[in-house]
């Protein structure tokens, strides 16, 4: 069956709008041509025809970093709640962490997770496999069992490879499987309990703070090591200007290092914090203004590379624990673009054109998958937005079973409105 989507805003190599006609067949981008130009014929074929009517189609966006908390989690959300919050946000690609319940350390678990996935139909699930078992440190797991099973990478993400003796071993055996590495990276004698970042907050309330130090120890650590094994490493969620810094150089002398950032990195700083709402809790935790704007130029400079939700649904009860107890991490999906697209792009920081790519064909060049780009032959992976379109955050219409979001009540712009898989349509407003 083809689809037609008619008068679609696509972005040119130029970053200018132009009104196209895409024509889909098999899951796959048929044809991209000037809107009207063919539609009569199509339409006298009998093919589905989707009317964008002037709104922005871009490749359907790539997130390398989510928690769909099943197995083991469901009261947080499934790979099914999940998948559809991902499509709402005009995602079609999500790479799931493995800290779940049983962690993702063995075959079977991938396998659950990419059936799962399937089951529910919606967007494409990369399954992400541990560096070691149980996420305890102590023991890689089956690198080459788990690529075998479907795993894309190797991370123990939550927490931080502690030993660099692990982690070296890691890498060399990844690199020998031509897998990456993907760091959650934290030192835990430098944090020891710590619910949010040093500074202005954590000073006011009487909490420990967690130093940028403890993140970009580790950077520093992983980026020698990287050198050594020559490994794919990538940085998860980076916060600190000091982990920046160090990317920085290690891509200037060649090393192989990627790293992603959060829009919640790129937008609130500590002193943003309203009070002891743990909706405001995450790891890395909201740093220094410093820090923010650094993160926003290593991200128009592409010492990050790409832009990541790291999608963390908990319950409400286990978030009404308080700051110091509730668990760290907010949810992302449903917020993302119209976050970035309103604070950057709409402000005039940002063209949209590198928004889009950073969420795009920068983390499908990153990750080497297929999809990620709007051409004849490609995956049909499409997300249109309503650039206009202005409405609150309101968490109770979240997808997601998650409703932990600092952004509730936030006046947004630029908001998905269909989402479309292999040509398939997931998600319609
Ligand atoms: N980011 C978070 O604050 N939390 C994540 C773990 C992680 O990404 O490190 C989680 O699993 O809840
Ligand atoms: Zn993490
Ligand atoms: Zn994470």
């Amino acid at each position: 069956m083809q689809l037609i989507i008619k008068n679609a805003s696509v972005l040119n190599d130029e970053g200018q709008l132009e009104l196209k006609d895409i024509t889909v067949k098999g899951g796959l981008i048929e044809q991209i041509s000037p809107s009207a130009e063919n539609a009569a014929k199509n339409e006298a074929d009998g093919a589905q025809v989707l009317d964008a009517g002037g709104k922005l189609v871009t490749p359907g966006f790539i997130d390398m970093h989510v928690h769909l908390r099943e197995p083991g989690f469901e009261h947080k959300e499934t790979i099914k709640t999940g998948s559809r919050s991902a499509a709402k946000g005009g995602f079609t690609t999500i790479a799931c962490m493995p800290n779940t319940r049983p962690v993702t350390d063995n075959p079977e678990t991938v396998s659950f997770v990419r059936q799962k996935a399937k089951e529910a139909g919606l967007v494409r699930v990369l399954p992400y496999a541990a560096i070691t078992k149980s996420e305890l440190g102590r023991e890689l797991t089956d690198f080459a069992a788990l690529k075998a099973a479907g795993a894309i990478g190797f991370t123990d993400d939550g927490v931080g490879v502690q030993s660099a003796q692990m982690m070296k071993d890691a890498m060399k055996l990844a690199a020998s499987l031509n897998m990456p590495v993907i760091a959650h990276c934290e030192d835990n004698s430098l944090v020891e309990g710590a619910p949010v970042a040093e500074g202005e907050f954590a000073r006011r309330h009487g909490l420990k703070g967690i130093p940028n130090e403890s993140e970009a120890i580790h950077v520093g650590r992983d980026i020698l090591l990287a050198e050594a094994t020559g490994v794919h490493y990538h940085v998860c969620h980076v916060s600190t200007e000091q982990s920046i810094r160090l990317i920085r150089q290690a891509k200037q002398i060649g090393i192989n290092v990627t790293a992603e950032v959060c829009p919640h990195h790129l937008i609130l700083a500590e002193e943003d914090i309203p009070g002891l709402d743990a909706n405001w809790k995450m790891n890395p935790p909201l740093r220094s203004r410093r820090d923010v704007e650094a993160c926003i130029e290593a991200l128009e400079d592409g010492t990050i590379d790409i832009v990541v939700t790291d999608h963390a649904p908990h319950s409400a009860e286990e978030k009404a624990k308080g700051m110091q107890l509730a668990p760290f991490g907010i949810v992302g999906f449903e917020t993302a673009f119209p976050l970035l697209y309103t604070k950057f792009v709409a402000e005039g920081r940002w063209s949209l054109q590198m928004l889009v790519k950073r969420m795009t064909e920068d983390p499908a060049r990153v990750f080497g998958l297929e999809t990620g780009r709007l051409a004849v032959g490609s995956p049909a992976d499409l997300a249109i937005v309503d650039l206009e379109k202005e409405r609150e955050v309101d968490p109770e219409q979240f997808a997601s079973k998650g409703r932990n979001t600092p952004f509730g009540g936030w006046k947004l712009k630029g908001w998905p409105v269909a989402t479309i898989v292999a040509g398939k349509v997931v998600w319609s407003e």
